[in-house]
């Protein structure tokens, strides 16, 4: 466990020793007895730092933010014993994962995924105007039934556990020391052993952007959406740009997506994202690639998009989505002696910040901020803050992308792998050419292996189609277990599954390096 700080010496701590309350007599004295010689400074210093080692702080850990990152932080730190609390500024707990980001935007997803299905494999319905509204509705609904039924869950189980919650905002006096300030402006502080900083992101939001929550939005607001728009610009092709287009072409708005780079989400596989991008072309997605946005100004009821090409784009709604920015601002780090840059906490691999009993965790850290792994970094912080035996961490972190239809990878593109001059080679499956593709009617769904050609080990996975992010998970322990692409091979699979893709891709590697030994 890290050391205590001997200089802590907030109002709020307490220091069990006979008579002496808190530090305060301390300070009393030396606000109006003259100053004591040197030798005296001395002593006291001593007897402070004896103090110190009995002294008692508030808690054993305070945790900023109840995200994913915070909430797992928290719960681990109470299953070993431990004195937890949560400080939260917002009104309801769950952070971006909960409130306005994971949760919520899958919520949205599966209404539109359950529709573009019942319109035949990922055609999107055109309905008329009123069930468009409906099917609004309806997604607002489901996300809002789930979001407070997830609420209810964390809650309980923070609660369980014994885990504080202290509503307010945190920042910091010193090292051990926390001022929150709740929304009726009151303030106190708290004093922890170990501090977790898992405050988490917010879109970025470019002062020349014109942002109103109706027509220009970001990726929190498009969420509180009450009337459907019947035409959307999309500004940005990453991930949460690629979710939402997604979304709202199978609900029928008319979606136009500008982006800089030549690919959406450049840093997955080319033919992956050729098979995310034919499917949104078929539900009349049009593209504005390798185009920059010059302006984008409300006219009217709805919005224009200027593009430095001079293209102008007219439609009902923006969403602005070009990446986020770290909630650090008001955490006042430098007051602990934490390192940041442009606002991203700097951490070693054990999570720990610069002052090596505070942690940070999550998106506050920058990438790949997941809540996934936002969860694991907030448990691996606590373990070692408490020096718990800590497991070795994943090697392969999954990633899937929910868009319509998913995408999910795990491990090395072929371009990193070229680019580190590994020998390689690819087996692919088509969801077609399975029996279970065939019956769900995913004629485009794509399984792909990438082997390490000298010792047949996998160096990636990558599927784009159904049930792709639960797919994923087999070939992640695959790769985690060191296993090779014949393990794949000799495995059982159900039948009829699309697991049974993974057989067939590495049946296709296996075919591939047969030919190659053969003379
Ligand atoms: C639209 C969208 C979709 C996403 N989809 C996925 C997905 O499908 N899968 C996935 O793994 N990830 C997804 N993510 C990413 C995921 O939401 C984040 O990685 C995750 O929420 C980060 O967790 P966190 O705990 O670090 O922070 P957050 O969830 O952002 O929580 C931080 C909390 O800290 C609080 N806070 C901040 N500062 C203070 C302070 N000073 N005092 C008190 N409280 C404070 C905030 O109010 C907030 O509640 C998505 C994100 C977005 C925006
Ligand atoms: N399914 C998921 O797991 C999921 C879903 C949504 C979001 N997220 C997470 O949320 C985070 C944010 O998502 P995102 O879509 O914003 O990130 P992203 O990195 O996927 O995309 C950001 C896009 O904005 C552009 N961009 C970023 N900063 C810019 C700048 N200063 N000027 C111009 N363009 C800029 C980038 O080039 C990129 O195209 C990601 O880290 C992601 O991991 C995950």
């Amino acid at each position: 466990m890290p050391a205590r700080n001997p200089a802590c010496a907030s109002n709020s701590t307490r220091i069990y020793q006979e008579g002496i309350e808190d530090d305060k007599a301390g300070r009393i004295r030396s606000a109006l007895a003259p100053p004591l010689p040197r030798k005296h400074e001395r002593e006291q210093a001593n007897i402070y730092a004896r103090f110190s080692l009995i002294a008692r702080m508030d808690y054993d850990v305070l945790i900023i933010g109840s995200g994913p990152a915070g909430q797992h932080a928290a719960w681990q730190a109470a299953r070993l014993g431990k004195r937890a609390a949560i400080i939260e500024r917002k009104p309801k707990i769950g952070g971006a994962g909960l409130q306005t980001g994971t949760i919520p935007s899958k919520a949205m997803r599966e209404v539109a995924y359950l529709l573009s299905r019942s319109g035949g494999m990922r055609q999107a319905l055109v309905p008329d105007g009123r069930s468009r509204h409906g099917l609004l509705a309806d997604a607002v609904r489901r996300k809002e039934g789930v979001i407070a039924q997830q609420e209810s869950v964390i809650l309980q189980r923070l609660m369980r556990h014994g885990v504080a919650l202290i509503p307010g905002e945190a920042s910091f006096v010193d090292a051990y020391t926390l001022q929150v300030a709740d929304a009726g402006s009151n303030t106190r502080r708290l004093t922890a052993d170990v501090i977790v900083l898992a405050c988490g992101s917010r879109p970025r939001r470019p002062a020349d952007i014109p942002f109103d929550k109706k027509t220009v939005l970001d990726s929190t607001s498009i969420l509180n959406l009450r009337h459907l728009p019947d035409s959307l610009v999309v500004v940005g092709g990453g991930v949460i740009a690629c979710e939402f287009v997604s979304i709202f072409a199978a609900l029928g708005v008319h979606v136009s997506v500008v982006d800089s780079h030549a690919q959406l989400l450049t840093y997955l596989s080319e033919d992956v994202v050729g098979v995310l991008s034919d499917s949104l072309l078929a539900m009349g997605v049009t593209f504005h690639m390798q185009e920059r946005v010059a302006e984008i100004r409300r006219e009217g009821n709805g919005t224009v998009t200027v593009l430095a090409s001079g293209k102008q784009l007219r439609a009902d709604a923006v969403l602005y989505a070009q990446g986020r920015e770290p909630n650090s601002a008001g955490l006042h780090v430098a007051n602990a002696g934490i390192a940041a840059q442009d606002g991203w906490i700097e951490v070693n691999r054990h999570f720990q910040t610069s002052a090596p009993h505070i942690f940070a965790v999550g998106d506050l850290i920058g990438r790949p901020a997941l809540a996934s792994t936002g969860m694991e970094q907030g448990r691996a912080a606590v373990l070692h803050a408490f020096g718990a035996a800590e497991q070795a961490a994943a090697d392969n972190l999954p990633m899937a992308v929910y868009t319509i239809p998913e995408i999910s990878y795990v491990g090395k593109t072929e371009k990193e792998i070229q680019q580190e001059n590994i020998p390689y080679f690819v087996g692919n499956a088509c969801f077609k050419d399975s029996a279970r593709g065939q019956i769900i009617g995913d004629a485009q769904g794509l399984l792909k292996l990438i082997v390490d050609a000298r010792n047949e080990k996998l160096l990636g996975v990558h599927i784009v189609g159904e049930q792709a992010s639960e797919l994923i998970h087999i070939g992640q322990l695959v790769m985690n277990l060191h296993g090779t692409v014949r393990d794949l091979v000799s495995n059982v699979f159900n039948y009829p599954t699309l697991a049974e893709c993974y057989k067939l891709a590495a049946l296709d590697c296996v075919h591939q390096l047969e030919q190659r030994s053969v003379p």
